[in-house]
């Protein structure tokens, strides 16, 4: 598939690797539509896609409520006519350990709803604009691209039961998709990135830092540009599909 034209979502394009994704495909000729909770963050990131010299529109949505989901889809699918390529990006983390305990005495679990949110966003999430996009695609006759953003963690994270399970899920769902949408023109990709550079870790401890980096065999972590050119090589390249790209310098949890 060629960028140039392209029409690509991008859920939680207001920020971070969402918004690195999205400035980098604009700078390729993509027409941007993003897609996130927050509205300042999503207009900061359209005015970047077209400094970029692409074309941007912003979608405020919960990935995680079905209805708004298929109305955001459909409104993509009438802004720009077709639509060519979904990065199910948005995600948040609610990290914590399954129980805590000392001295035979819990002290601490992971809270229904601590588990809930993670499942809903990062899970049920790309579950339903899988499916929106998909049946846009289909609709707008649009040969297309679908990527789940997993990570390293899908192996099993300490203190990541919720975060773990659904990035696990997200990845499974890749070859499933591949296998159904062959049909269509739809390939299916996942990028499982490791420790990427982000706001947060631009704003931690030197000695913090080093020491997060000091078990990764590259050294340092990831940048957001280098997930960014995966997601560009996955559109660009039509003969991958049901498989997880591993970015994440070596680093094995
Ligand atoms: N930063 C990292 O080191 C890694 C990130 N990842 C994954 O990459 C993706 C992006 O991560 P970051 O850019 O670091 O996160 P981030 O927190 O900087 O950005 C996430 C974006 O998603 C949006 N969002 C959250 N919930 C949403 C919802 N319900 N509906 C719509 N938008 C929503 C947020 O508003 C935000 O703009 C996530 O799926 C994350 O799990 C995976 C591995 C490593
Ligand atoms: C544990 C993994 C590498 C990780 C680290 C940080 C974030 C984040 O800040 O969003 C993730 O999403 C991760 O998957």
């Amino acid at each position: 598939m060629k960028l140039q034209d392209s029409v690509i979502a991008i859920t939680g394009g207001g920020q971070g690797l969402g918004r690195a994704m999205a400035e980098y495909l604009a700078a390729r000729g993509a027409r941007l539509a993003l897609i996130d909770l927050v509205p300042e963050t999503l207009d900061e990131a359209v005015e970047a896609c077209v400094r970029a010299g692409g074309e941007a529109r912003a979608y405020l949505c919960n990935v995680a409520r079905e209805e708004e989901v298929a109305k955001t889809f459909e409104t993509i699918a009438h802004d720009f006519g077709q639509l060519n390529g979904l990065i199910n990006n948005a995600g948040i983390l609610r990290d914590g350990f399954l129980i805590k305990a000392r001295d035979g005495k819990v002290e601490r679990r992971m809270e229904l709803s601590q588990w809930q949110a993670v499942i809903d966003v990062n899970l049920t999430g790309v579950f339903l604009c899988a499916r929106e996009a998909a049946t846009q695609m289909v609709q707008t006759g649009s040969q297309g691209v679908i990527i789940n953003i997993s990570s390293i963690s899908r192996a099993g994270n300490m203190g990541q039961s919720n975060y773990s399970a659904a990035k696990a899920g997200v990845a499974a769902l890749v070859p499933v998709w591949a296998k159904e949408l062959a049909r269509h023109g739809i390939r299916c990709m996942g990028i499982a990135p490791g420790f990427i550079e982000t706001e947060m870790t631009a704003s931690m401890k030197p000695e913090a830092l080093e020491k997060m980096t000091a078990g990764i065999p590259l050294r340092r972590m990831g940048k957001p540009e280098e997930i960014a050119s995966a997601a560009a090589f996955i559109f660009e390249n039509d003969y991958l599909s049901g498989r997880i790209i591993e970015v994440d310098g070596a680093l094995r949890l």
